[in-house]
């Protein structure tokens, strides 16, 4: 088609031109509005500039966290929350209430069930035997917990066990050992089942099993309406609609023995309460999993939605009103009620020696916190809200992948957007962490856990396997400019551990005759971290690696603000801004 010859005058100019019997007063209001029309368009000019200066200026440091289950990586990011975003994280303390109830009635249901396995030599001073059968009436009394058949001997739990490792993967990277001594316990496997039907003819055997002494069969009865506690925070936090509170394989640290002889007092809520997963039958052991949510904010929306549920028509607005609309407020009106039977469990002299025994440290075990245990007045008090540290020690297992992002409230870096990504630490969930390398890694190995397995796979070290996701984050060549910042996590269980005798030296053979002691360990094992970072990185890179306690604040605040300034000083370094 041949060009069209272009038109012999501007159609805008045209369309543009004023008219041309344009008034004075038509005129000077046309240029008024073109006037209004340029300055609008100025302004507008104007603040794209600005955004556009304002989005270069902006940082944005991403940090992630990574770590084997358990080894604090939410209870870091929440350490980050606290510091550097005081008031969002103090508006969320109450919704941490029910985890924390959780938690709390978790741990007594655990200490109920060891006390399904109870020896004469467990007996505190001044109880004997008889005072085991002899039992007074009581109200709260059950019958004799003792079976006339022969049970067989609980070992301690799985993954808190001093007893010697039984394959080679249970042993540490670091040379472990193997030599048993004549001075260790024996084995579970050694030791055959020591009671018999007729309890008489064990009167000198201490390690014989005997009757729940009737104080604590007492105590057992009244602290029953925890377990509906239990299912009743359960529910609350993970709808059965959403089928969150799937089986993670069972409860790493219960026997699969301890409630298969049922509570001694015939009641079946082990087996079959809400949110206990068994899937094996009514006759089977009862098998326990850890609640855990899926990564984000969505359990916060429904607890934040069950208490700002319309009331009953009936209720006033008061006290009552509370228990309506917030089960957490019912679930901390039943924990008030036990309030005296928890403490005088967790004072007892009997219970300690069985937990001893069984060598079960709370601590160490999954979903449960012995701090709100150690503090019961406060917890269990009517009005209880969490405080700070509280939330910091409320442990909710994580499933998937969040990125949490907060802007500083406060400090030089107030306008830095953070974004700290949070990643599940069970090992199905290590393949979702390969797209995440960022600015910073912060890796924690949780070095207290020596002696315990995975609750995933019983076969596998703790810090054995902390130490191949360490050198395969040193070594991936994705990461080779990523900073790798090493917390050496729970040194203060480390600590306490070793001073209570626990040898690190039985567990990791390279440790050697070195004093068994938390600060020699924890250089040694720093050290390790370190040979393997120079070792495995693909370019040569700076080590940074803090011995930790993430749940104390006071220690944490000042090794947060040192990484938060490498990290920000490494992210301009990256940007050329420095
Ligand atoms: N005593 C002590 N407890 C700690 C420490 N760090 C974490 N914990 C506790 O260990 C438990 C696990 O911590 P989390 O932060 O939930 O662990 P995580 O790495 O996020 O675990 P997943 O979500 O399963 O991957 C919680 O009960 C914490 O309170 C520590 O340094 N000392
Ligand atoms: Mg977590």
């Amino acid at each position: 088609m041949p060009a069209r010859a272009p038109p012999d005058h501007d159609p805008l100019d045209a369309v543009l031109r004023p008219p041309f019997d344009e008034t004075p007063d038509e005129k000077a209001y046309r240029l008024a509005q073109e006037e209004e029309a340029r300055r609008i368009s100025a302004a507008i000019d104007e603040s794209i500039r600005q955004e556009k200066l304002r989005r270069k200026k902006t940082k944005i440091v991403r940090l992630l966290l990574l770590g084997q289950s358990e080894s604090g990586k939410s209870t870091t990011l929440r350490q980050f929350q606290r510091l550097y975003t005081p008031s969002a994280f103090r508006a969320e303390r109450h919704l941490w209430r029910a985890i924390i109830q959780l938690n709390l009635v978790r741990s007594v249901h655990t200490i109920l069930d060891a006390l399904t396995d109870i020896r004469r030599d467990d007996l505190a001073p001044g109880l004997s035997y008889a005072d085991t059968i002899h039992r007074p009436a009581s109200p709260y009394s059950t019958p004799p917990f003792g079976s006339p058949r022969p049970l067989p001997r609980i070992p301690g739990p799985a993954g808190s066990t001093d007893s010697e490792p039984s394959s080679p993967r249970d042993r540490t990277a670091f040379a472990p050992a193997r030599q048993k001594r004549a001075s260790d316990p024996p084995s579970s496997d050694e030791v055959q089942p020591a009671y018999t039907s007729e309890p008489e003819n064990d009167d000198d055997d201490p390690d014989a099993q005997t009757a729940l002494p009737p104080h604590l069969s007492a105590l057992r009865a009244r602290l029953d309406a925890l377990r509906k506690v239990e299912s009743l925070l359960i529910a609350r936090l993970v709808p059965p609609s959403e089928g969150e509170a799937v089986e993670l394989g069972p409860h790493p640290h219960i026997s699969e023995h301890a409630g298969a002889h049922g509570n001694g007092n015939g009641n079946g809520a082990y087996a079959n309460g809400f949110g206990y997963v068994n899937g094996n039958g009514a006759d089977a052991p009862p098998r326990r999993t850890e609640i855990f949510v899926r990564a984000g904010t969505a359990w916060k929306g429904r607890v934040q939605r069950l208490r700002a549920a319309p009331l009953s028509p009936t209720s006033d607005g008061g006290d009552d009103a509370e228990l309506d609309s917030d089960p957490s407020a019912i679930a901390q009106q039943t924990i008030h009620t036990c309030s005296g039977a928890l403490r005088a469990l967790w004072a007892d002299e009997t219970v300690r020696r069985v937990l001893r025994r069984r060598k079960i440290r709370l601590e160490e075990w999954p979903g449960l916190q012995v701090s709100y245990l150690n503090d019961l007045e406060r917890v269990t008090a009517p009005k209880y809200m969490p405080s700070d540290d509280d939330v910091l020690k409320a442990r909710l297992k994580t499933v998937g992948v969040s990125e949490h992002r907060f802007e500083m409230e406060a400090g030089t870096e107030s306008g830095t957007e953070w974004r700290i990504i949070d990643v599940g630490g069970s090992r199905s969930q290590v393949p979702t962490w390969v797209p995440f390398f960022d600015d910073a890694i912060i890796f924690l190995a949780p070095i207290c856990a020596f002696d315990q397995t995975l609750a995933e796979d019983k076969s596998v070290n703790r810090l054995e396997d902390s130490v191949l996701l360490w050198k395969a984050v040193c070594s991936n060549k994705l990461l080779a400019n990523v900073d790798l910042v090493l917390f050496l996590n729970k040194c203060d269980i480390l600590s306490k551990k070793l001073a209570s005798g626990v040898r690190l030296a039985k567990y990791v053979r390279s440790f050697g005759n070195r004093t068994n002691d938390s600060e020699t360990a924890e250089k040694y094992f720093r050290s390790k971290f370190s040979a393997i970072h120079r070792e495995y990185s693909p370019i040569p890179r700076k080590f940074y690696g803090f011995c930790t306690s993430v749940t104390d604040s006071t220690t944490t605040g000042g090794i947060l603000a040192s990484v938060r300034d490498m990290v920000v000083r490494e992210h301009l370094r990256g940007a050329r801004l420095l």
